[in-house]
């Protein structure tokens, strides 16, 4: 931290940090042991156990704790809580045998065994107040539990272990119906939105928000929704993969975008950064600039996406160097390490602890050790392979232990003796001093992971190493995968290729070969290296001071668009308007202008909402009339339509189509034809769309640098006469369109916003405002989406129409407090947008739209909806039924449990 506190006046940090982790550092479990009374203590019905895993986070979590410059907010998940064996309802003697104990048995088996999760508030307090306590005696860490109460626990997982794990690490998964993984999304969607709610009740002003790993990737998004100006940090944990992996999921975009409600994205090395980068720019079309840090030397890049720049850089986390010192050096520890030495006399000890999953490389360990004994047969009785393996609970968990097994057996049967076996192979979670008691005894430790983003166990073997005490232990090499993150941190390390078992095999014989002044020399450089976890929260949060010191007004990150609160403006609305931009709004952007036709299922949903009364739907697009006559107005003749950027309009339920333009002189079309075909003839691929008024120039299908360059060439030549001449030259996507500047999508929002609503439009060249029509008849939903530069003027328009309906009817305002006017822009990266909300692309556009007319999940995209403690939308159907079972189950609970006792 700087010397300059936080939160002092000048800074515009709080010196608060909510930080969102996937899950607070204990399980809680109930107390079978427990007997509600009247002199029992409720906190005895749980209990609290450390999980394993995730030791630098927590480290990081405790060590913020404990310093003076911040105060701390921990919001996580409570993980699965286990309901005990004991809640059982057990029916008073007097009843047993009786209709009612048969009935409340049958509610015992199906109810309660499926859904035992029914916890009091009172319950709940408890449990909060534990786990706060557990944390601190204190008090500087204020624990925020998530509560997720459903039935099913593992359910909030499947996704993220499911899904995101997987491509994560550069696994594809089987191809499937997708079923499955849209329920677990579903649910992925509401485990984010539940922290969101959570992170709102207690957001204050200047906090950095700082939100961990993949679980959460959705959150920095819902969170800007909320809160415009918030500081929040997204750092992820894994790996991140080249994006050829990560383009393999279905929800790639949702999941960027979440992410990318961040100012600041921070990776554990470069490697992963730059690959974060490159799947933004490839799949959201965003652009980057790349510097290097300060200080630090590490790539930093700066990505240009909905009109907001997010910092993406990389910052390797570390562990608490101090406190495995302190531990692992104890006179306890002593006699353990001296205990294994003697155990292993004459004999060097490799060392391993890795969870058991297919990417910690615990069978390509095998291997590789199985060559060594192999290839150099004058070590078979002088080594022996301590692997401790941490269990998981995978789906290929079990198939993995068994080959794990089959090759520890095979191994040792084939260089084993009768009394000694070369691998020791523990399937277990050890606790910390025998851990610590291994790393100080070993003479090598392993790492061969297939895919990792920070190895702790490396960083704290070399800690360890650091310190001198019993012969042999002091200084020992360290064997590292070149797949693992910590590979980039621990450059002199013996790095290998783990698929390369011989090179493994003869690394491991080279590390046992080392002399001393070489061990020595290698641990030095290595120690010097090694993060600690302090020096990581000092300086990932100075960083997030720097960048909340340096956020501008005109670098504001346009927040993507609160699905659910749309939804509940729309319901409340009655004069609705929809302003639809047509291409790479309604429907992809495709090479061919002509193959752009409307799909079915947009059909299907603009006809859903053109059959309420209560919508007027617009087109306004650069489209000819004769392309939307055809693809739209013939079809749906309901559909007001506007053409070639506002020259043209046809209003709802009309045939008719006027011209905006009658008055003006169109001499101006053959300059314009005249240079659009001089670059057409420089420029193989390009070719001119000629409408009635506007001309349009495309290069979509031209060699793009070329395209560029000489739509580069062109804008300079039409801009020498278009002033002259009242043009205006408009970069497109992939084209060059010129048009009359007098008309622009903008004015036709003006004329159908200014009206009063579901009166026919007056067609006169001139729009001249009625500043008579009562708020009564103007819009009160106005839903306007568009994706390119020429939609601005909508978006532009409809801010400057609420900023006049602010003074004119300051009481016009709905539930929400607003006057229900979305300027919302679709997709597009680099361009700064006057629009106060985003949607990623033409898909999640009508993911919105189907939602409207109920045929999308309110979960599809994420959004900020309020739920209830049992992951339900509050105050629905499904929430008060749950909340009603949830007290007669409590009530029996009670009774069966003193009845018994
Ligand atoms: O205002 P819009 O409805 O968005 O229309 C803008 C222009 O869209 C068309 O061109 C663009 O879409 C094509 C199809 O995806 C694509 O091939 C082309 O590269 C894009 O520039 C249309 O051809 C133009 O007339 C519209 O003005
Ligand atoms: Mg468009």
């Amino acid at each position: 931290m700087s010397s300059d506190k936080p939160g002092s006046a000048e800074k515009p940090v709080s010196g608060r940090i909510i930080n969102c982790v996937p899950q607070l550092p204990y399980k809680v479990s109930r107390n079978d042991l427990y007997m509600p009374g009247d002199d029992q203590d409720p906190s005895d019905e749980w209990k609290l156990t450390p999980i394993s895993g995730n030791s630098a986070l927590y480290s990081s979590l405790y060590l913020l704790r404990d310093s003076p410059d911040w105060e701390e907010h921990v919001v996580g998940w409570t993980g699965e809580i286990d309901p005990g064996n004991k809640f059982s309802y057990v029916a008073p003697p007097n009843q047993r045998g009786t209709q009612a104990a048969n009935d409340n048995a049958r509610y015992n088996s199906q109810e309660s065994n499926e859904d035992p999760l029914y916890l009091s508030q009172e319950q709940k307090r408890v449990i909060a107040e534990k786990l706060q306590d557990k944390e601190d005696s204190n008090n500087k860490m204020t624990v925020h539990p998530v509560w997720l109460l459903r039935r099913d626990q593992l359910r909030w997982r499947e996704y993220s272990d499911k899904i995101v794990w997987p491509a994560l690490h550069y696994i594809l998964n089987p191809p499937s119906d997708g079923q499955k993984e849209n329920t677990w999304w579903y649910d992925y969607v509401k485990f984010n939105e539940a922290y969101a709610l959570k992170v709102a009740q207690i957001y204050q002003p200047g906090d950095i928000i700082w939100v961990h790993d993949y679980y959460l990737m959705l959150l920095p998004q819902l969170l800007r929704m909320r809160f415009g100006d918030a500081i929040i940090a997204y750092f992820h944990h894994t790996p991140w993969p080249s994006s050829e992996y990560f383009r393999c999921l279905s929800k790639r975009k949702q999941l960027l975008d979440g992410i990318l409600g961040s100012n600041r994205v921070c990776f554990q090395n470069d490697g992963f950064s730059r690959h974060f980068v490159s799947a933004c720019k490839r799949l959201l079309d965003s652009t980057s600039t790349k510097k290097k840090s300060k200080g630090k030397g590490r790539d930093e890049w700066v990505i240009s996406v909905y009109g907001g720049d997010v910092v993406v850089d990389s910052l390797p986390i570390g562990v608490n160097t101090e406190e495995i010192l302190r531990k692992a050096f104890t006179e306890d520890i002593d006699e353990k390490v001296k205990v294994i030495k003697e155990a292993y006399a004459n004999k060097k000890i490799i060392f391993g602890r890795d969870r058991l999953d297919t990417v910690r490389g615990v069978v390509q360990k095998f291997q590789a050790f199985e060559a060594f004994l192999a290839m150099y047969p004058e070590y078979r009785d002088k080594v022996v392979l301590i692997q401790v393996s941490r269990p998981t609970a995978t789906d290929q968990g079990l198939k993995l232990e068994q080959q794990v097994n089959d090759l520890v057996n095979s191994i040792n049967a084939q260089y084993g003796t009768l009394n000694s076996s070369p691998v020791h192979h523990y399937h277990v979670r050890i606790p910390e001093d025998a851990y610590h008691s291994l790393l100080r005894a070993a003479d090598l430790c392993l790492i061969t992971s297939a895919r990792d983003g920070m190895n702790t166990t490396a960083l704290e073997y070399v800690t360890v190493k650091s310190r001198s005490s019993i012969d042999g232990c002091y200084a020992n090499p360290l064997v590292l995968s070149e797949f693992s993150g910590t590979s980039t941190v621990l450059k002199d390390a013996l790095i290998v290729n783990p698929w390369d078992a011989v090179a493994v095999a003869r690394t491991i014989k080279k590390a046992l070969c080392l002399t001393a002044p070489e061990r020595i020399s290698l641990e030095q450089k290595l120690w010097s290296k090694v993060p600690t976890i302090q020096d990581w929260n000092n300086s990932f949060l100075q960083r997030m001071v720097e960048i909340a010191e340096h956020e501008s007004q005109d670098n504001k990150i346009t927040p993507a668009l609160n699905r659910p609160l749309l939804l509940q403006t729309y319901r409340a609305a009655k004069r609705r308007l929809f302003l639809f931009d047509y291409d790479g709004t309604l429907t992809p952007i495709v090479q061919d202008p002509a193959a752009a036709i409307p799909s079915a299922r947009l059909f299907r949903i603009l006809s859903k909402l053109a059959a309420d009364p209560h919508n007027l739907i617009w087109i306004i697009s650069g489209r000819d009339q004769q392309f939307l006559s055809k693809w739209l107005g013939t079809r749906m003749p309901q559909l007001g339509l506007s053409a070639e950027h506002g020259c043209f309009m046809k209003d709802v339920s009309s045939e008719d189509w006027v011209n905006l333009t009658t008055k003006y002189d169109m001499t101006w079309q053959e300059k314009v034809h005249e240079a659009m075909e001089q670059i057409t003839v420089q420029t193989p691929g390009s070719f001119i769309e000629k409408k009635k008024v506007a001309v349009t120039w495309h290069y979509r299908r031209a060699d793009p640098e070329q395209g560029e360059f000489y739509a580069g060439k062109l804008k300079a030549s039409l801009e020498k006469f278009s002033k002259e001449l009242g043009l205006e030259v408009m970069e497109g996507k992939a084209n060059l369109e010129v048009r009359p500047k007098f008309v622009n999508k903008g004015e036709i929002v003006k004329r159908l916003v200014w009206h009063p609503y579901g009166e026919k439009q007056l067609n006169e060249d001139e729009f001249k405002q009625d500043d008579t029509v009562p708020r009564s008849q103007l819009p009160d939903f106005v839903l306007c989406l568009g994706d390119d530069a020429t939609d601005e003027d909508m978006f532009g328009q409809l801010n400057d129409i609420e900023s006049v309906w602010e003074k004119r009817f300051p009481d016009g305002k709905n539930e929400a407090g607003h006057y229900g006017i979305y300027p919302v822009t679709v997709g597009s990266a680099s361009k700064k947008t006057v629009a106060k909300a985003h949607l990623t692309d033409p898909q999640q556009v009508l993911d919105t739209l189907g939602l409207l007319v109920g045929d999308v999940s309110l979960f599809q995209s994420p959004g900020t909806v309020e739920l209830d403690d049992r992951g339900h939308v509050k105050d629905s159907e499904s929430s008060v039924k749950s909340e009603q079972a949830g007290a007669a189950y409590n009530m029996k609970r009670t009774a069966s449990l003193k009845d018994n006792a």
